[in-house]
């Protein structure tokens, strides 16, 4: 089975560009002020302006106030909210359209109750825990702890890049791998090489089935 990847975390069209090229099927942007990703609603609207049918533009949220949801959602054409804090189920499909939730995994029993408490989102995404950040850590956790049985599709993150993502994809078997730090140059600068190499792997990886 096909192996879907989202790049996060863009803020230049040229990156989106690159990223598209390379074959990436969901592009993410971080509307989370903490972040060295984050983007402006208006720079968001000028990168959406770049992204072609058939590709996911996703929206990355951290525990946001629903009027900053509701207000980047009327200048940008999100495809898909991704929630990555605190948020409740209720929270996240208030908005009326497509979600994903993030879990930061520390220990065992939480991805099956998470499975349980986000049954109406359209994937749950695994992501490496840190005590001082919600995300884009490039750390990743013990795929052990992953479940066989799922619920929902599986969103594979956390410290991946072209050289671990074959493994991760033979060991886990996810729905969809997503990467932000791993193919950077800088906090928020794509790296066009690493971009490819990524994807390369995704594809080669996936061939080989
Ligand atoms: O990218 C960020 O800065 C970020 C901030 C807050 C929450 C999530 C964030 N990024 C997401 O984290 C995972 C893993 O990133 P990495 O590949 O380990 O760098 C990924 O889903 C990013 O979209």
């Amino acid at each position: 089975m096909t192996t879907r990847v989202k790049i996060c975390g863009l803020t230049r069209p040229e990156d989106v560009e690159a990223a598209i090229r390379a074959g990436a099927d969901a592009i993410g942007l971080v509307f989370f002020d903490k972040s060295p990703r984050a983007v402006s609603a208006e720079q968001a609207k000028q990168l959406a302006a770049r992204i072609p049918a058939f590709v996911t533009l996703t929206g990355l949220f951290v525990n946001p106030e629903p009027a900053f949801v509701k207000q980047v959602l009327e200048q940008v054409p999100l495809d898909l909210l991704q929630f990555h804090g605190d948020e409740t189920p209720e929270f996240c499909a208030s908005f009326g359209r497509r979600w994903i939730k993030a879990i930061r995994v520390q220990e065992a029993g939480q991805i099956e109750q998470a499975f349980v408490d986000y049954q109406n989102a359209c994937g749950l995404l695994v992501d490496a825990w840190d005590p001082d950040r919600y995300g884009g850590t490039g750390h990743s956790f013990n795929w052990q702890l992953i479940p066989e049985q799922r619920p929902l599709p599986l969103i594979l993150a956390g410290g991946l890049s072209s050289a671990n993502v074959a493994s991760a994809i033979e060991q886990v078997r996810p729905w969809a791998v997503d990467v932000s730090g791993g193919v950077e140059q800088s906090k928020g600068r794509k790296d066009a090489t690493k971009l490819s190499e990524f994807i390369k792997e995704v594809h080669r990886v996936c061939k080989t089935d």
